[in-house]
């Protein structure tokens, strides 16, 4: 039996205002982090990885939720049906269901930091938390000021990545470091596509996004050096001998790559089209991620003495 239209369309505002793809964003930090340890000292803590993968969903489920009740308030999503917000009409269940995901998320990085008896992750993912308490909430709302993407670099990148290598091995790495410039990179490429389709209502809204202050046209012709400078640093990293051979594994992902520049390029102009396009960034993040684990995973195995790694 089919589900009426108005139910099943229901369902779909439902699917996307909870977005499952973009959790690609929690998982995959901890997967790279987790195979530059295995790679550097040959061993994982299974258990914290699991603790700290199920703290990064709910942190990343805070950030989402809460971004559309500090939205609301704002006006900024007066048209956006699948916020929360407009979907239950329950501004302060949604805030308190977001509040809890959060107490979740750093009950169980303080757990880790306490069963190491070492403060360094949780001082780190609260400092991740505040740049995105700062990116959305008041008084601050600085993704208005379209420096979402600054913030989402470091968040994402040096500052999570740090922590997972650290809850792992207490202690810090140059190569790991390295990595986390890939990471918060390809991270901050999906919150900049995520502005194309929305660039009419964030201009009305005072949000200066920069797609806002560039325009989509010049918004999207800057996207093939984005790309580049993605997998140029790879390059780069592999020649300085920084990075195993096995991480040019990474370049599987180019084709998203190259359908994200095609299809924005094509349709940036068309809010209808572009509305989705976020989600071929966050492929091109939930590949080249994957990818870049993978080729430290490999690496750290036996065959690396036969001269593969
Ligand atoms: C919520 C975010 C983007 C939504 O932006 P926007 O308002 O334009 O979108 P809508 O159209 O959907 O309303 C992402 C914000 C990213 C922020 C700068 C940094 C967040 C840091 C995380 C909380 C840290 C997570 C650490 C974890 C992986 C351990
Ligand atoms: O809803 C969104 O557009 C985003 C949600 C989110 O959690 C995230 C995290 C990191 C980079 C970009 C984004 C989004 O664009």
């Amino acid at each position: 039996m089919t589900a009426p239209p108005l139910e099943k369309s229901r369902r779909q505002l439902w699917l996307a205002a909870l977005k499952p793809p973009m959790y690609s964003v929690a998982v995959v930090p901890i997967w790279v982090g987790t195979a530059i340890a295995r790679w550097e000292t040959g061993e994982v803590d299974w258990g914290t990885f699991t603790q700290f993968l199920t703290a990064a969903i709910a942190i990343v489920a805070w950030s989402n939720i809460s971004n559309d009740v500090f939205d609301s308030e704002t006006g900024i999503d007066r048209n956006k049906h699948h916020s929360l917000v407009n979907l239950t009409a329950n501004k302060s269940l949604v805030f308190w269901i977001g509040n809890g995901c959060l107490l979740i998320g750093l009950g169980l990085i303080l757990r880790i930091a306490y069963d190491q008896q070492d403060i360094t992750v949780l001082a780190l993912i609260g400092a991740a938390c505040l740049l995105g308490y700062l990116y959305q909430g008041p008084p601050f709302r600085l993704g208005y000021q379209g420096l979402g993407e600054i913030l989402c670099f470091f968040a994402y990148g040096p500052i999570t990545l740090s922590a997972v290598y650290y809850s792992q091995t207490q202690s810090w790495s140059g190569v790991n470091l390295l990595a986390s410039i890939l990471l918060g990179w390809v991270t901050s490429l999906i919150l900049y596509c995520s502005h194309f389709h929305q660039v009419e209502d964030d201009r009305k809204a005072g949000k200066r996004s920069p797609i806002v202050r560039l325009g989509t046209a010049r918004g999207a012709q800057l996207l093939p050096g984005i790309c580049g400078i993605l997998f140029g640093l790879l390059l780069l990293f592999v020649l300085m001998g920084q990075f195993p051979v096995w991480t040019l594994l990474m370049g599987g992902s180019l084709p998203y790559a190259v359908k994200l520049c095609r299809f924005i390029g094509a349709h940036h102009h068309q809010p209808q089209l572009v509305q989705n396009c976020k989600f071929i960034a966050v492929a091109l993040h939930f590949w080249s991620g994957l990818l870049l684990g993978l080729g430290f995973m490999l690496a750290a195995q036996p065959w690396e003495s036969f001269g593969l790694a």
